[in-house]
């Protein structure tokens, strides 16, 4: 992938009583938000002001300082913290002399960038062409001249040219496919929910679900995961494996995409698939970088959760990053269990395990089995189940074994044992109660 690097000036408005932190975050997330789209900031220009000016944003004297900047820097972009009006984007360009994108246009930029399946291309092109729908009367056909670059990536410049009526027919057509795209995916969701439980990694960007994901199928499982850019957004669309547990059992693990603060509506419809994987797993692990302002982030999750209807979900909380962290975060006051280590270095992962293990039923259990030898059929089942740790003969025509099977499983075991004869006797032993 090339990366051109463009050199950005952002432009944002401080509320008036905004704490300092809450607007270094944001700062910092904007700056991250152009890191992943391969920009750099090169100033940063900041008004406190309590409304937003109608046609410029900020004030004129701070577009003023906004385009010394620019010159002094040669940059290419600016960009606002902020949604802008069709009529504030034009003002601006002609103050500027400069392209000028909104923080809505930037994540759509990112999107487009790391979009990998089918699924999340057609989402993406269709949110940027909603986007661009109401902003495509008059000044319209200029859009042909934005070079290459940032913001300019997805639908094409010819696109861009076509008229409002075949934007809005071919957002159609995309949604179309859209749907074909989903409801084969339903397919194969409903086929592999069957056989195995699910957990997702769910959490803001750049908290290190990727990474966790990584280590995790390298110690329990097969395939292999992309991870460690240093990009926010890094994972757009789910990417499930398949991970063992310490019994016998497997579970199927989902990365998602990361959460921001205050995510453009018209992204959380468009990236509704991408979440409708969590409401189809069984368990949520939510990673929190333990380094951040934990509770605002604690708070964007939970609330986007709940925008999707999945607060019902038994959640683990895993402060992330613990190697770089100063202090340890208070536990999770929503989260069933929390639990505290380092995606990167490996610290607490097996703690992390066990307890998914755990709430996912999955943590095992010994099943012991007495009957007649000669009910083969049966013998052969339980041999499938799980691991047979110990045989032994009863008397004559008898015999005894313990298997190890998933504590989720055991109870079925045992009740298709109990149906297929009654000259079984089962008991159930081991396990750790939740
Ligand atoms: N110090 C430290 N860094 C970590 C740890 N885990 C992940 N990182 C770093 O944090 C950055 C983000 O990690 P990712 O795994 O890509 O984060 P993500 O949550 O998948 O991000 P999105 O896909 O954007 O939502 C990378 O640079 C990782 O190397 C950790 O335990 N400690
Ligand atoms: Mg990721």
């Amino acid at each position: 992938m090339t990366v051109q690097t463009t050199r950005v000036v952002l432009g944002v408005r401080r509320p008036p009583r905004e704490p300092e932190r809450a607007y270094e975050a944001r700062v910092a997330e904007l700056t991250g938000l152009c890191e992943a789209a391969g920009a750099t900031v090169c100033a940063v220009c900041a008004q406190t002001r309590e409304r937003i000016d109608a046609a410029l944003y900020l004030g004129s004297g701070k577009i003023d300082e906004i385009r010394a900047q620019v010159a002094a820097w040669d940059a290419e972009l600016v960009i606002f913290d902020g949604e802008l009006s069709p009529a504030q984007v034009r003002n601006l360009e002609n103050r500027l002399d400069c392209r000028v994108l909104d923080r809505t246009q930037l994540i759509l930029d990112i999107f487009a960038l790391r979009a990998r399946t089918r699924e999340g291309r057609l989402q993406v092109e269709i949110a940027q062409l909603q986007y661009l729908l109401p902003r495509l009367t008059g000044r319209g056909v200029e859009m042909s001249r934005l070079g290459g670059g940032i913001g300019t990536r997805g639908p094409g410049e010819t696109k861009l040219e076509t008229d409002r009526r075949r934007i809005r027919e071919r957002i159609d057509k995309l949604r179309g496919a859209l749907a074909d795209v989903r409801r084969t995916r339903q397919v194969q969701r409903a086929r592999r929910s069957e056989a195995v439980p699910s957990v997702a990694l769910v959490g803001y960007t750049n908290a290190g679900k990727t990474t966790l994901l990584a280590r995790w199928t390298a110690d329990r499982g097969t395939g292999d995961v992309q991870t460690g850019r240093e990009r926010l957004f890094d994972t757009l669309d789910p990417v499930a494996r398949r991970v063992r547990s310490g019994g016998s059992g497997e579970f199927v693990l989902m990365d998602t995409v990361g959460f921001v603060q205050d995510l453009p509506h018209l992204l959380v419809d468009a990236f509704r698939a991408t979440l409708e994987e969590v409401l189809a797993a069984d368990l949520i692990v939510h990673v929190v970088d333990a380094t951040g302002p934990v509770e605002t982030r604690l708070e964007t999750t939970y609330r986007v959760l709940g925008e999707i209807g999945a607060l019902d979900k038994p959640v683990l909380t895993w402060f992330n990053k613990m190697d770089a962290a100063r202090w340890q975060p208070a536990p999770d006051p929503h989260a069933a269990v929390t639990l505290y280590g380092s995606a990167a270095s490996g610290e607490g992962v097996s703690a992390l395990y066990d307890a998914v293990d755990r709430l996912l039923a999955l943590d095992p259990v010994e099943v012991h089995v007495a009957g007649p030898l000669q009910a083969q059929e049966i013998w052969r089942e339980i041999a499938r189940a799980g691991a047979v740790t110990e045989v032994q003969e009863l008397g004559p025509g008898e015999a005894e074994a313990v298997v190890r099977v998933p504590r989720r499983w055991a109870d079925r075991l045992c009740r298709r044992i109990r149906a297929a004869s009654d000259s079984f006797r089962v008991t159930v032993t081991g396990g750790v109660l939740r």
